[in-house]
């Protein structure tokens, strides 16, 4: 395995300094969902036109601001607006590296599970990435109870190809083997409409956020606030309640973030999909010390302390390709 970096940006305007920390995060789900497409629109704000498969896995990188901008260095809060690396595992899913993509579960502090939503067997299937990740990784910041399959760190759901994707309550053909097959059922008055033939749709179905990531449309507010989010659990969260996507979700009205103020966060307020939340629930937190050995990082990070934040994920709230103005990229590839 190697690395080769393929693009580098001349220049990062960080806040006054380098990076105070790092958070990594897996982006998994089966071959073609569209999990290369979604990592580009992130972290460059763009659709790709052909996304070649992915080789093992390909690593971009990309960086947010956690923190008031408006805190002076000197706070001893220390709640100044500082920046973070999200480091972005597009792990392949093709059953080529069905046997050696362990190697890359390696000191995850999220997961983003992406599945097709014109094929439902790519949503069953996620169960098994996630027992797959959580029997074979290895954790940064793990969370005292586990999610689905043992997975035991925050994660989100994104139903991508909205595009194309069979329409909530209608009956339509995915060209999916086991759709097909349901819909000739039907026909024939064999199942009631609603039976379901056996599929297993436990994996945690009612908070995902959907996306069409060739359209670049998705919920980029969301996906923000989950990496904040890991980047509180892992930096900052000695004494804060932390968060738990796999629980129940809780239909709360949305309350905006105290805590964190960035251009982002103006520019999503008035996009905020009202009614239809997903919230993350809260658990007692994992000291930071806790943690297993962290991965590498580039720079040592200072302790700070900050006020608690709940975060309200909208489930459903298209966006316009808009430049991601805090991103700066990098993007790696590797070989296996
Ligand atoms: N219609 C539609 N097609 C999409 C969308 N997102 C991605 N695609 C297409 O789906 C195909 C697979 O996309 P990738 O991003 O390479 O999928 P992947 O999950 O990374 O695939 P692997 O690398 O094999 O794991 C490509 O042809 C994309 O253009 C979408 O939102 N809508």
């Amino acid at each position: 395995m190697f690395w080769r970096e393929k693009a580098r940006e001349s220049s990062v305007e960080l806040n006054g300094g380098p990076p105070s920390g790092q958070v990594r995060v897996l982006v998994v789900g089966d071959s073609g969902v569209g999990k290369t497409s979604l990592v580009h629109l992130i972290v460059k704000g763009s659709s790709v036109n052909r996304p070649s498969q992915t080789i093992g896995c390909s690593v971009d990188v990309t960086h947010i601001t956690y923190g008031s901008p408006s805190s002076s260095s000197n706070n001893v809060e220390g709640d100044k607006e500082r920046d973070f690396f999200v480091e972005l595992w597009d792990i392949s899913g093709h059953e080529r590296y069905k046997d050696c993509r362990s190697l890359f579960y390696s000191q995850i502090n999220g997961v983003i599970f992406v599945h097709d939503l014109s094929q439902r067997r790519t949503k069953t299937s996620l169960q098994g990435w996630a027992a797959e990740i959580a029997a074979t990784g290895t954790f940064s910041a793990p969370l005292a109870s586990a999610g689905p399959g043992g997975l035991p760190v925050p994660f989100i759901v994104i139903g991508n190809k909205v595009d194309i994707g069979v329409k909530e309550g209608m009956r339509g053909s995915s060209g999916n083997l086991v759709d097909v097959a349901r819909q000739w059922v039907e026909k024939q008055g064999l199942l009631p409409s609603s039976e379901e033939l056996p599929l297993t749709e436990s994996f945690p179905g009612n908070g995902g956020l959907v996306a069409a990531a060739k359209e670049s449309r998705f919920d980029k507010e969301a996906i923000i606030k989950f990496f904040r989010m890991l980047i509180r659990r892992r930096y900052f969260s000695d004494s804060l309640p932390v968060t738990s996507p796999w629980s129940s979700p809780l239909h709360q009205p949305i309350t905006q973030s105290d805590e964190i103020t960035s251009e982002e966060d103006h520019l999503y307020q008035n996009s905020r999909s009202v009614g239809d939340l997903h919230k993350y629930n809260v658990l007692p937190p994992l000291p930071a010390q806790r943690n297993l050995t962290p991965p590498p990082t580039l720079y040592p990070q200072q302790p700070m302390s900050t006020p608690d934040t709940k975060y309200n994920i909208p489930r459903f709230a298209l966006m316009g390709s808009q430049e991601i103005s805090s991103v700066r990229s990098k993007r790696y590839d590797i070989n296996v």
